[in-house]
C-alpha cells in the first residue's frame, strides 16, 4: 500500500523509534526494500534522490515500476514513496503529479527566507494533494575526494520559521555528511533535542552512513523519526557484487552476480531497520493509515 508519511511520522514519534528511508540506485533495490519490509511487517520509506531521477527513469516510471511490484508482490505493509532532496518546486510538483507520497523541498542553500517561502509554496500545493513534506534548515555536509565541506549546523530560530510552513517533518542539519565521514561524525545533539522541544516536529537525519550505533540511538532520543540510508547500502552491494565477480567459479550469468547484491542489501537494511527499532511496526501504522484513510 502506498500512503504518505503523515501517520507513519507521527506513530514512530510517539512510539520512539526511526522509519527507514533507503534510497532507490536501481529496480533491484525497490524489490530488496519491499519483499525485506513485508517479511518483517515493517513500514518503509523508498526514496529516490532528485539528482538521479532522470537516470533511473524519470518521475512517472519510479512512481509506476514501485505501483507494479507493491502489487504483484502483495506487498501489504504501508509503503512511502518519496522523493529525496527536491531541487525545486517544479519537480516536487511533478513527483506528486507522478504519483510520489511525499517529497522533500531542499532549500538548504538558500537564504532561510527564501527556503521558507518555497517550503510553504510546496506545503500548500502538497498538503491539497494527501502528499507529506520535508525541509531542511542548515545544511548537511558532503565528502569530496576526503574532503568534508558545507556543513552548517541548524538554528532553533530557522527551525522554528520553517516549522510554521505546516511541514511534516523536519530535516535539521547537524554536523552530518552525505558519503564518507572523515574522522568521527560531530552531531550537535543537544541542539536537536531543543529544536525537536521547541518545534514539536519528527526530525530527520541525513548523511546516517557511518554514524556509530550509540549516536544513532541518542538521535532517536532527542527526536529524530526519520533516518536516510544510501552509502552504506551502496558499499554493502558493490561489495558483494565484486566479491562474486572475482570468484574463480564466477562464470559468465549476470543474475547470480545481481543476486549476491540484492543479498547485501538485504543484510544491510535489516541490521539498519533493527538499529532504527521500526521492524514489526507496520501494524501500529497500518491502523493508524487506515484509521485516517477516509
Ligand atoms: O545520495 C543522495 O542523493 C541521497 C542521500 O542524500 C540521502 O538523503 C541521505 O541522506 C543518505 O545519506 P548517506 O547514507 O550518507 O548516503
Ligand atoms: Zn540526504
Amino acid at each position: 500500500m502506498l500512503v504518505p508519511a503523515f501517520k507513519l511520522i507521527k506513530a514512530a514519534q510517539k512510539n520512539h523509534y526511526a522509519l527507514g528511508h533507503f534510497n532507490i540506485n536501481g529496480l533491484n533495490w525497490i524489490t530488496v526494500y519491499l519483499r525485506t519490509a513485508q517479511e518483517t511487517n515493517s513500514p518503509v520509506i523508498l526514496a529516490t534522490s532528485d539528482r538521479l531521477v532522470d537516470r533511473l527513469g524519470g518521475f512517472q516510471y519510479l512512481a509506476d515500476v514501485t505501483q507494479y511490484f507493491i502489487r504483484e508482490l502483495q506487498i501489504t505493509i504501508p509503503v512511502v514513496l518519496h522523493l529525496d532532496h527536491g531541487t525545486s518546486v517544479e519537480h516536487t510538483k511533478q513527483a506528486i503529479a507522478a504519483g510520489y507520497t511525499s517529497v522533500m523541498f531542499d532549500g538548504s542553500k538558500l537564504p532561510i527566507a527564501d527556503n521558507v517561502r518555497l517550503t510553504k509554496e510546496v506545503v500548500d500545493y502538497a498538503h491539497a494533494r494527501n502528499v507529506s513534506v520535508e525541509a531542511e534548515v542548515g545544511a548537511v555536509g558532503g565528502n569530496e575526494n576526503g574532503i568534508i565541506s558545507g556543513i552548517k549546523y541548524a538554528s532553533v530560530e530557522d527551525a522554528v520559521q520553517m516549522k510554521n510552513t505546516g511541514i511534516d517533518f523536519l530535516a535539521a542539519a547537524l554536523g552530518s555528511v552525505h558519503g564518507d565521514y572523515v574522522g568521527k561524525p560531530n552531531l550537535n545533539f543537544e541542539r536537536m533535542q531543543q529544536i525537536s522541544q521547541v518545534t514539536g516536529l519528527p526530525l530527520v537525519l541525513h548523511g546516517a552512513s557511518g554514524i556509530p550505533d550509540d549516536q544513532i540511538q541518542t538521535a532517536i532520543k532527542m527526536g529524530t523519526n526519520k533516518i536516510n540510508i544510501n552509502t552504506e547500502i551502496n558499499y554493502a552491494w558493490i561489495n558483494a557484487v565484486r566479491e562474486r565477480i572475482n570468484r574463480k567459479d564466477a562464470g559468465h550469468e549476470p543474475l547470480p552476480m545481481l543476486e549476491a547484491g540484492n543479498e547485501a542489501i538485504k543484510q544491510m537494511m535489516l541490521q539498519k531497520m533493527q538499529q532504527f527499532h521500526v521492524l514489526g511496526k507496520a501494524n501500529i501504522t497500518k491502523d493508524k493509515v487506515e484509521e485516517n484513510s477516509n
